[in-house]
């Protein structure tokens, strides 16, 4: 019996940079990201990723698109991660550090994949390129990807 927890993420994107946090603590603390959590009572999916990155980062945004949707499991574990990702184009603010994320500007040839999540670096370019996508990952602790699947869909 899987339960499944509904996420956000949210990528800043500007010509040849992308605007990644490092998370300060909690689940993921020590990578870079995007922006984003978890859906409060009565907020639909985009409300929570706008809310979200304003929290985390200070940016409100102009623009933004659903870009892709990916489902994590972990093996051993029967909580269904259902992580909702957007690009946001546009926006007012200036990044901010806050409690959880300390924002910083990447040059796209410099994302620091490394430091990210181990699933990042296969659907980044996706994202980079206005594809939407659909996936599924199933992770062996934090670090280790046992199986994976990731298409380009025409709509979500
Ligand atoms: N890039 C990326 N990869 C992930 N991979 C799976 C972990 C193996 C998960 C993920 N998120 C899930 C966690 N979420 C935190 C912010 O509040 C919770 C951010 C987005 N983001």
């Amino acid at each position: 019996m899987f339960t499944t927890k509904l996420l956000t993420l949210a990528l800043v994107v500007q010509p040849g940079r992308v605007l990644l946090g490092m998370k300060k603590r909690g689940f993921g603390a020590g990578k870079w990201n995007g922006f984003g959590g978890k859906l409060q009572r009565g907020e639909t999916i985009e409300q929570a990723a706008k809310r979200e990155l304003l929290e985390e980062s200070g940016l409100v945004v102009d623009s933004m698109e659903k870009l892709g949707n990916i489902k994590f499991e972990f093996v051993g574990e029967t909580e269904i991660l259902d992580v909702h990702i957007f690009r946001v184009d546009s926006f007012e603010g200036q990044p901010t550090e806050s409690d959880e994320m300390r924002p910083q500007w990447f040059d796209l040839d410099k994302i620091p994949f490394g430091q990210m999540w181990a699933d990042d670096i296969l659907w980044f370019p996706m994202m980079l390129q206005r594809k939407k996508f659909l996936g599924y990952f199933k992770f062996q602790g934090h670090d280790l990807i046992v199986e994976h699947k990731l298409e380009e869909v025409k709509e979500l």
